[in-house]
């Protein structure tokens, strides 16, 4: 055997998993279809200053183990909350469906009524028959508070970005139940020198293996073939898989046997969405003193929130975040069209002043042939539980991944999570996240 188990992936989840397993005396071998690692947690510096064209943030601090780990492995970080639940974290400059923006008064009723809406949505959804959207949900509490007109619009519109910003889908086809884990207790951080630290420390002595594009998973009584696109093979007694589920969705790496009914009933029912990001770098800044910008009504449909960046890095960085059906049809444009409208939704709030950027960067995260979308998501008719399906064994082979993690799928904590619970079922013992910050003996 070339190993004791071969991870397939050195995002977060494969790295966590692969450290584990090093650090209990595991021969471990980490293939990596890109020439880089950290997968879905990607930092970039080609505008001048580091931004994450993946994960941001740190969803909820409080019991996260990131959270736990970031001292540990020297990364610094930056409070930003501004989570989908949390209106009330750092300011957020509210413009009305014209640009102009809402005045104090009506930027707090409709906060106040967003809370309201949540508050009833909880009962809403935990009585909700299945198979039912988050938008029928939506509708219901909106109904049962006699809502209508503009308030029940800019209510529906905003539930709308929240699950194209928390699933990367449509909120038509995104399960009542989809969001239900996304309450996060705490506040979010980000980090100035990006989210890769992460990686880059979790790597830190394994043997990672690049541009290793692996095609097939072959089980035997003995032991697990690894086949690689150029034709090569790795042998180990195991083999844990984190590529996306959107990888695995399209077939891109076969599995002989066949993966158990559990796990491939799971990845049929679940969904993959996308979630882009446009960074734009200006001369300077020109978008006052909140930390977030949104414009509501249509003329924001695809271009509603702005995050001021500068708060991370100190540089005149705003970047769009825009998801689902949004983010598909953004990424079928080319860059100077992107930058285009999101200069013209700029100047609709800001005036016809804003300057062009001096720079941008855009990711297109669904047609990366190793994402094939941003994160996994609970279509309608999925169950909950269909994550943790997901990541039961099939024999010698398990997959973990952010889309395994039922409790926080679509996070990175939840990557890290599932990669040390196929540790612990390797080793016959639960793995203490901290224990990842030990060094491995070289
Ligand atoms: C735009 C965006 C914003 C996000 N924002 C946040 C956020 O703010 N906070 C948060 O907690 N989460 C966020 N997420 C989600 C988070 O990034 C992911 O949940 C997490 O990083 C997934 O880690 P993973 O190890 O499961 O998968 P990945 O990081 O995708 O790792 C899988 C690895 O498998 C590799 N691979 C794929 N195919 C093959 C193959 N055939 N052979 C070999 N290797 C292969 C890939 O290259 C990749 O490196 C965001 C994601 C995106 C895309």
């Amino acid at each position: 055997m070339d190993a004791d188990v071969v991870v397939v992936g050195a995002g977060v989840s494969g790295l966590a998993a692969a450290r584990a397993l090093a650090l209990d005396g595991q021969r471990v071998v980490v293939l990596e279809a890109r020439d880089r690692i950290g997968g879905r947690t990607w930092t970039d510096d080609e505008i001048g200053v580091p931004v994450d064209l993946g994960a941001s943030w740190i969803h909820g601090v409080d019991g996260n183990p990131l959270w736990a780990l970031a001292p540990r492995f020297g990364i610094e970080t930056v409070e930003f909350t501004v989570g989908s639940f949390q209106f009330d974290g750092r300011p957020i400059a509210w413009h009305g469906p014209s640009g102009a923006p809402l005045s104090e008064a009506s930027a707090s009723a409709f906060v106040a009524d967003l809370h309201t809406v949540d508050a009833a949505l909880d009962t809403v959804v935990a009585h909700a028959p299945p198979p039912s959207t988050y938008a029928a949900a939506v509708d219901t509490v909106l109904r049962s508070l006699q809502w209508q007109g503009d308030r029940a619009a800019r209510v529906r519109e905003y539930m709308a970005h929240r699950s194209e910003d928390l699933c990367g889908a449509p909120v038509t086809v995104l399960d009542a139940r989809g969001l239900e884990e996304e309450h996060v207790p705490g506040d979010e951080v980000v980090f100035p020198g990006g989210y890769a630290q992460y990686a880059a420390a979790l790597a830190d002595g394994l043997e990672v293996r690049l541009s290793a594009v692996v095609r097939s998973v072959t089980q035997s009584t003995t032991g697990v073939v690894v086949g690689l696109a150029d034709g090569s093979t790795v042998t180990a007694d195991d083999v844990v898989v984190t590529v996306p589920l959107g990888v695995l969705q399209a077939g891109d790496v076969t599995f002989d046997p066949p993966l158990s009914e559990t796990v491939t009933g799971a990845m049929g029912r679940l969904g993959m969405g996308v979630y882009d990001k446009v960074f734009l770098r200006f001369p300077e800044r020109f978008w006052g003193g909140s930390w977030v910008v949104r414009q509501q009504g249509p003329a924001g449909v695809d271009w509603h929130s702005w995050y001021d960046m500068s708060r991370v890095t100190g540089a005149p960085v705003l970047a769009a975040l825009v998801g689902g059906t949004g983010a598909r049809r953004l990424e079928t444009l080319p860059d100077a069209m992107i930058v285009d409208e999101g200069i013209g939704g700029l100047r609709r709030m800001f005036g016809p002043s804003v300057p062009e950027p001096e720079a941008f960067r855009i990711t297109r995260w669904a047609d990366d042939p190793f994402a094939r979308g941003s994160y996994s998501y609970l279509h309608v008719g999925a169950s909950p539980d269909d994550h943790d399906r997901l990541g039961a064994p099939s024999g010698r082979v398990q997959l973990a991944g952010e889309a395994t993690w039922g409790d926080d799928p679509a996070t990175v904590h939840g990557a890290l999570l599932s990669g040390l619970r196929a540790a612990g079922r390797l080793l016959g013992t639960e793995v203490e996240p901290l224990s990842l910050a030990t060094p491995v003996p070289r």
